[in-house]
């Protein structure tokens, strides 16, 4: 094969040229003349045919005398010097080619009747379908060695010239499953796959000659012939052949437009009649354009509809892309008219998938551009919805970006299935919604069936984007659509490693209360706290979770089983928790939790406030000994509410804090058991005694930990009562004796138990009364106390007189009292069987 380097020489004209039938001539190149056999045996003078010579003045002045040997002929784009007779020799070893793009004028003088229909024939996919459409020219032309010379109808010309009929069977691929070579980008060679060209065992296309390993099997399906669809051909399919625009092809773009005034189309794609009417009349009077096929592209810009009807009549290519405008430009479709160009276009065989230097299409640039009309149409007329661009982005893919909410809703409503589409860099495009926060428009690709688990190249979810973007409304909507909240990306990092690190606090926030694992460590063993900067609200918040995370994780290792968030009901003003980790043992229900002692039988307890010792002062009480008037009250507080550190354990002092009938404020310092529980303790269930309560705080000595509560009775009663476990004496060596029974009604207090090296210290505390008769029972913290540290007081050598009969102590300690084996070593006597405050008084 040779291939001809010598010319690509610009031909205002192109000359005819004489071919002889019966031998078959080929040059590897752009295009080529071939002396063919016509089957008539005679001559045949063939005639180039090119895209910007084909209305009929110019075929008229094409059809002129023969030319001589020689002349300068054009093999599709290439010029070349070509003496056919001398060259059959040279090339006859050579592939033969096509000659799709040549014509001669009708040998058998006019048309018969017959001949007035076209003579093209359709296969696709074993199918033949014979074409009936009127023939406007008498030219003929030859697909094939292997059929004779055809009169065509405009279509199937136009056909022909681009390359869309295979030569080596003479029909038409068009439909179908064939093969496509594209030597040039743009322009495609059809043939069928048994129709290559095959010379020393390789295959070739037949039409250029180039290896056939570079040609593709393509297959396009029927196409659509609804009523709607604005298409001038019926029947052809995607991709969308070049017509040669005509006076015919204008005719037929005018009825077909008239057509659809009568069919429910959006009449922003209708022509008026009258406006048409009046460009055709006008056409009449143009002079015949030179104006450069450039012109074309402008004036479509501009939506210069009357100026883009004119250029297509003059011939002028509808796929033409012009020099330096090889994109679509952001403005090109967004002309109001511009809708009725496309239209006008696509009549005039522009090719609706043709794409520019970004590989994007008409299509793709109206969805970029929010044109919904002119998608509407574009869609209506075959335009491919799944066509990729040069960075894989699809229609869908370009309006998601944007946030064109109704392109996706039009795109969606014709071609769902191309939801999930994956770019090059493997997004979807729900995933370029989500990145620019466009809410709506993600609400409805969810509602949609977009699939929010789809991994991109670096197996982000949808969720990493959200993240990334800091949009928690998203990123919510995601969860609901069942997002992975633990994805990992190739780095290792989860969606809340992302918020963390752009420093999103909403969605850092969103992720934490749904269960994101603040431990997890990605790659470079980093978890979310180390991505976010120490100190700022993220870290916060990242971190109090940590903390949280870490307590429940040890509860779990302990396998402690939560029972209650609070025994106390909202009674106490901190809430108390029980946990029990040791057996199966329930949350304890068998008294009521009262966070005030209470009586059950008359005590006449005296609450005459003129009884009430009171301060005058009308200070805070803030002095350590505040002695106001006639009577004082000692305020034994220090300022933070707590017993001096040298408050007397052995003996401690009866309290008496102020009251109602004092001149201070509710505020002053001088009370401290009357505003009852404020560290954090924890019922919980011990080794061997039963329930037992720890402190959930660090308490510093001297402090207020609760009182003893229940239900206020006499000893008598308290005699009478089988089960003395709960029972506290008053002690109170002031007429009649009491005891505080916790058994039925109480508080956390009746939970402490007896530690021989006790934490806590009891103390007798008068408040809103001075009944002497009826202290309230106070523990404050005998000694500091760790956070985990069980409580408890002594319950005094009486107690353990009367239980050490019956069990020894389980404490623990090794300074143990009332373990068995020191009771029976030291034979202590029993006398009484309650727990007592003068725990060190025998
Ligand atoms: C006021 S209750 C304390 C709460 C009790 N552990 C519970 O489960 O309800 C007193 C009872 O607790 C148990 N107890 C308290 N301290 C104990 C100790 N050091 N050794 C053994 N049993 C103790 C005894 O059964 C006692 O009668």
């Amino acid at each position: 094969m040779k291939k001809n380097q010598t010319a690509a020489v610009e031909k205002p004209v192109i000359p005819p040229v004489t071919v002889q039938a019966g031998a078959t001539t080929a040059v590897r190149g752009e295009s080529h003349v071939e002396e063919m056999e016509s089957g008539q045996g005679s001559h045949v003078e063939y005639t180039e045919l090119a895209l910007d010579c084909l209305d009929l003045k110019a075929q008229q002045e094409l059809l002129s005398p023969s030319i001589s040997p020689g002349k300068m002929i054009l093999l599709n784009d290439n010029w070349i010097t070509s003496n056919l007779k001398s060259s059959q020799t040279d090339l006859a070893e050579e592939l033969p080619l096509c000659c799709c793009r040549m014509e001669t004028p009708n040998s058998r003088g006019g048309l018969s009747a017959l001949d007035q229909t076209c003579m093209a024939t359709e296969s696709a996919d074993g199918t033949l379908n014979r074409c009936h459409r009127r023939v406007m020219k008498q030219e003929m032309m030859r697909p094939s060695n292997t059929v004779h010379l055809l009169v065509l109808c405009e279509d199937h010309r136009a056909g022909m010239v681009k390359h869309q009929c295979c030569p080596g069977c003479g029909l038409f691929c068009r439909t179908g499953t064939f093969m496509e070579c594209r030597p040039y980008g743009s322009i495609s060679h059809r043939f069928h796959r048994d129709c290559a060209s095959i010379l020393k065992d390789r295959k070739f296309c037949p039409h250029c000659g180039e290896d056939a390993c570079g040609a593709k099997e393509v297959t396009v399906p029927k196409a659509d012939l609804s009523p709607s669809v604005p298409r001038l051909n019926p029947g052809s399919s995607l991709p969308a052949v070049s017509v040669v625009a005509t006076a015919a092809c204008l005719t037929t773009c005018f009825f077909f437009l008239c057509r659809l005034k009568n069919e429910a189309v959006n009449t922003a794609e209708r022509l008026p009649k009258e406006s048409l009417e009046s460009i055709l009349l006008a056409l009449d009077d143009e002079k015949r354009s030179s104006t450069p096929t450039r012109q074309l592209y402008i004036s479509a810009k501009q939506g210069d509809l009357q100026k883009v009807i004119q250029l297509l009549v003059d011939g002028k290519d509808p796929n033409f892309l012009m020099e330096g405008q090889n994109r679509w430009s952001p403005g090109d479709l967004q002309c109001v008219n511009l809708s009725r160009c496309v239209c006008v276009h696509t009549q005039a065989g522009a090719n609706l998938d043709m794409f520019d230097e970004d590989q994007r299409t008409p299509l793709m640039a109206a969805c970029e551009n929010n044109h919904l009309d002119t998608v509407k149409y574009l869609l209506r007329a075959g335009a491919s919805v799944s066509h990729k661009d040069i960075m894989g982005f699809t229609c869908l893919h370009l309006a998601a970006k944007l946030g064109h909410y109704n392109i996706i809703h039009h795109l969606l409503s014709k071609a769902s299935k191309y939801i999930n589409c994956q770019d090059d860099g493997g997004w979807t495009p729900i995933t370029w919604a989500i990145e620019y926060k466009h809410k709506e428009l993600v609400h409805l690709l969810l509602a949609k069936g977009a699939d929010v688990n789809i991994r991109d190249k670096e197996e982000n979810v949808c969720l990493h984007w959200a993240a990334l973007s800091g949009c928690d409304d998203i990123a919510q909507a995601l969860l609901e659509a069942r997002c992975d909240l633990n994805a990992v990306n190739v780095h290792g990092d989860t969606p809340l490693h992302v918020a963390a690190r752009e420093n999103h606090l909403e969605c850092v926030m969103l992720f934490l209360s749904r269960g994101a694992d603040v431990s997890q460590r990605n790659r470079d063993g980093e978890t979310a706290l180390d991505c976010c900067a120490c100190g700022s609200k993220v870290w916060t918040a990242l971190n109090t979770n940590k903390k949280l995370t870490d307590a429940r994780r040890g509860r779990e290792c302990r396998g402690e089983r939560v029972l209650s968030r609070d025994i106390s009901r909202g009674y106490e003003a901190v809430p108390i928790t029980c946990v029990n980790a040791v057996d199966s043992e329930p949350l304890p229900e068998n008294f009521k939790y009262i966070p005030d002692s209470c009586v059950t039988s008359p005590l006449n307890i005296d609450k005459d406030i003129t009884h009430l010792q009171h301060c005058t002062c009308t200070d805070d009480c803030s002095s350590s000994t505040c002695i106001c008037g006639q009577l004082s009250l000692r305020c034994w507080y220090d300022s933070e509410g707590r017993l001096p550190l040298d408050f007397c354990q052995r003996e401690p002092p009866v309290l008496f804090e102020c009251n109602h009938a004092c001149s201070c404020w509710r505020t002053c310092r001088n009370r401290v058991v009357q505003n009852g529980l404020r560290v954090r303790l924890q019922l919980f269930r011990t080794q061997n005694m039963g329930w037992g309560v720890r402190a959930m705080q660090d308490i510093p000595q001297g402090t207020f930990i609760c009182e003893y509560v229940g239900e206020i009775i006499t000893d008598g009663e308290a005699d009478k009562r089988e089960n003395d476990s709960f029972l506290f004496t008053l002690d109170n060596k002031v007429g009649d004796a009491h005891c505080i029974d916790a058994r039925l009604f109480g508080n956390i207090g009746r939970f402490i138990n007896h530690l021989c090296e006790p934490n806590l210290l009891a103390v007798r505390v008068f408040t809103m009364h001075q009944d002497l008769r009826f202290p309230r029972i106070a523990f404050f913290s005998s000694r500091s106390i760790r956070t985990g540290d069980q409580i408890g007081f002594d319950y005094g050598d009486h107690y353990w007189r009367v239980k050490s009969k019956y069990f020894g102590c389980q404490c623990g300690s090794n300074k143990c009292r009332h373990s068995v084996n020191h009771c029976f070593l030291n034979q202590i006597p029993c006398k009484s069987n309650v727990m007592t405050t003068s725990s060190y008084v025998v």
